[in-house]
């Protein structure tokens, strides 16, 4: 709070970075604390704007920039998100934060999603250079990632790293606490048995002090309840909630995280897997693999690769592999999925969309995909 002082000084804002790993309640710490600031600007008369963006899909300054002048504009006013000179887009940010005059601070919501430093570096400059004549500039930036800020080249990181701000991982008794009063709006008395508001709290500390996955791991584990027509939430509940939360993650974790030759790969064991042709050798998934590559119209990347892909896979947590003994060239690698063929079909959705829908495996999609054809064989032996 005291990096926000010279707000109600009347003086230029500090630029703020906070940062710490991913729901550690940075977005809600800082929404809370603009907004006691923005209550005490106005009992002291002071003409205070506070500008919140989210900068998720935005990969670049010039989409941020743009983001930030639609913020301020009509929906008629809006300028489309590309096609225009950078400089203009600049020009039409500094008009609208003249135009809204006293002190502004923006707000940049995970930052991280920004890969050049163009627009930090313009904000950092913007009065210095007189770019902005009729208002007083601060930037708080919010990171998930750790070492966001040392990437920056180094004028703008001292610039932006006037005051940072680090939020450590929750511990299970903080989680618990926040669980507590999450509890208490939405839970009635006594339809927690008691221990689960602990156990939610030790899982989410030990998935990395998260206050978002152990407010979603409670919340799962109510839903259970409910959908059972249970009295109360047990700790078998929040057993099997977690169950369906670690499912939903490697679920989300394979359509956002996964290159496409690293999603085909996995489709290729996938179809093993719905043909009871696991675990298999490397060489037979690499088949598949190209074969499912062929019929999408895809350039097949190496054997060598698909060892990398599928011993990434298993670094995650999805396939494992086991070293087998003997064959013709000595020891062999085996490798199966470890989850549901059904749920890693789920993530695979895109790429099923995008290549069309294995006959192996149509019984296990809900719907036909696109590609070059709804549903295609690869027209070999396919249990070998
Ligand atoms: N101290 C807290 N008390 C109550 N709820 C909290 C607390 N900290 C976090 N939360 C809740 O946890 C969730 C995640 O918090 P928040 O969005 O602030 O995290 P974050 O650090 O900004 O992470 P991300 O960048 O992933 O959004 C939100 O629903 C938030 O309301």
């Amino acid at each position: 709070m005291q990096s926000l002082q010279p707000v109600i000084n009347g003086e230029e804002p500090d630029n703020i970075f906070v940062y710490g790993k991913t729901g550690v309640g940075k977005t809600a710490v800082t929404e809370y604390l603009t907004n006691e600031l923005s209550q005490s600007a106005s009992h002291y008369d002071i003409d205070l704007s506070i500008l919140t963006i989210s900068c998720k899909g935005a990969n670049t300054s010039y989409q941020t920039a743009i983001r930030l002048v639609n913020e301020r504009r009509s929906s008629d006013e809006q300028l489309s998100q590309a096609g225009h000179a950078e400089w203009k887009v600049y020009d039409a940010l500094w008009e609208e934060l003249d135009a809204l005059g006293g002190t502004i601070l923006i707000v940049l919501d995970e930052i991280d999603n920004i890969r050049d430093d163009e627009l930090l570096y313009q904000l950092s400059r913007a009065r210095s250079e007189n770019n902005i004549t009729e208002c007083k500039l601060g930037v708080i930036g919010i990171s998930n990632d750790l070492t966001y800020r040392d990437r920056l080249n180094a004028e703008v990181r001292s610039s932006l790293g006037e005051k940072t701000v680090f939020f450590p991982p929750y511990d299970a008794n903080e989680l618990r606490d926040v669980l507590q009063r999450r509890a208490n709006l939405a839970f009635q008395d006594g339809a927690l048995a008691p221990g689960v508001l602990q156990l939610c709290a030790a899982f989410g500390a030990k998935d990395s002090g998260d206050a978002r996955k152990a407010i979603t791991l409670l919340r799962e584990s109510g839903d259970l309840a409910r959908n059972e027509n249970a009295d109360q939430v047990t700790e078998d509940h929040v057993e099997r909630a977690r169950e369906t939360v670690e499912t939903e993650e490697v679920v989300e974790g394979i359509g956002e995280n996964l290159s496409e030759n690293e999603q085909l790969t996995l489709y290729a064991l996938a179809t093993l897997t719905a043909q009871s042709a696991t675990p298999a050798r490397t060489r037979r998934v690499y088949e598949r693999y190209t074969q499912l590559a062929n019929a999408a119209g895809r350039e097949p990347v190496s054997n060598r690769r698909i060892r990398d892909f599928l011993a990434e896979l298993e670094s995650m947590n999805i396939v494992q592999q086991q070293q087998q003994s003997g064959g013709t060239n000595g020891n062999y690698n085996e490798h199966e999925i470890v989850h549901d063929v059904d749920d890693v079909l789920r993530g695979l959705t895109e790429v099923l969309e995008a290549v069309g829908v294995h006959d192996s495996v149509t019984q296990h999609v809900t719907f036909h995909g696109g590609g070059d054809g709804d549903t295609f064989t690869t027209g070999t032996n396919t249990t070998s």
